[in-house]
């Protein structure tokens, strides 16, 4: 486990945007898996400006998306897939229909699921997950107590999550209570992962992820059992870590 410090949110996200660019440039036609939530923003950010510098070429990528809410379609501003068009896919050659985001408004919960395992599988797998993290210590939407060995699954949010992303719509009772989210499996199973970390708010789960015992109460610890997993955590989130 490499864990790099990084002075703020934008160093963060220079510093991490500099691992994804490295990943396209020595392998072009690689897949990302991609995250959404405020910490990704300045990552996409960087990649979007060094993209018009002429330093990466996203046309062989495919990408495959974490997570989605139930029941938003990609025109609501507020589902994954707006988040991915808005921050990153609509400002790069990425060949859009190798960007995958699972169906909102699938209403086969089992065949959706099914059939973004299938997506994922076709492509060969990840090659670099990139991963925020929840102050519950979630990853994508595996909650406190998700199974480890799940793969894409429709999840019931917990109230802690409703309550730390009502921040992004107009009134609590407008956020989803279920989303849709690849499994502990399905993340474990990407041959890089890349956690970006930022804020005090966070601090707490980032030592329990490192230090704490591996355990389905804080989702993030499995990572501690990945062989090729690089934190960039800023200050304030590493506040709590003696380094
Ligand atoms: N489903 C997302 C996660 O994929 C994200 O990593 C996490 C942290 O979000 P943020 O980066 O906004 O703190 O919570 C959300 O609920």
């Amino acid at each position: 486990m490499i864990i790099y410090k990084a002075k703020d949110y934008q160093d963060m996200s220079r510093k991490a945007a500099n691992i994804i660019s490295a990943q396209v440039i020595m392998k072009p036609n690689c897949v990302l898996g991609l995250a959404t939530g405020s910490s990704p923003i300045g990552t996409y950010e960087q990649l979007v400006e060094w993209y018009n510098k002429g330093d990466l070429d996203f046309s062989k990528v495919t990408s495959i998306n974490l997570d989605e809410y139930k029941g938003l379609g990609p025109d609501n501003e507020q589902s994954y897939r707006y988040f991915m068009d808005t921050h990153l896919f609509n400002h790069v050659n990425i060949n859009k229909s190798r960007t995958f985001v699972p169906d909102g408004l699938a209403q086969d919960t089992e065949k959706a699921c099914a059939e973004y395992n299938q997506i994922i599988a076709q492509a060969g797998g990840i090659d670099l997950q990139l991963l925020g993290l929840g102050s519950n210590g979630h990853i994508g939407f595996n909650e406190p107590g998700a199974v480890f060995e799940q793969e894409t699954h429709c999840v019931d949010l917990t109230e802690s999550t409703i309550e730390a992303n009502k921040r992004f719509f107009s009134r609590i009772e407008d956020v989803p209570r279920q989303a849709y989210s690849m499994g502990i499996k399905s993340i474990m199973q990407a041959k890089k992962i890349l956690v970006i970390v930022s804020g005090e708010s966070k601090a707490n789960a980032l030592k329990q992820a490192l230090h704490g015992p591996i355990t389905p109460a804080l989702p993030a610890s499995i990572l501690q059992l990945h062989n090729d997993v690089t934190f960039v955590a800023d200050e304030a989130a590493m506040s709590l870590l003696d380094v």
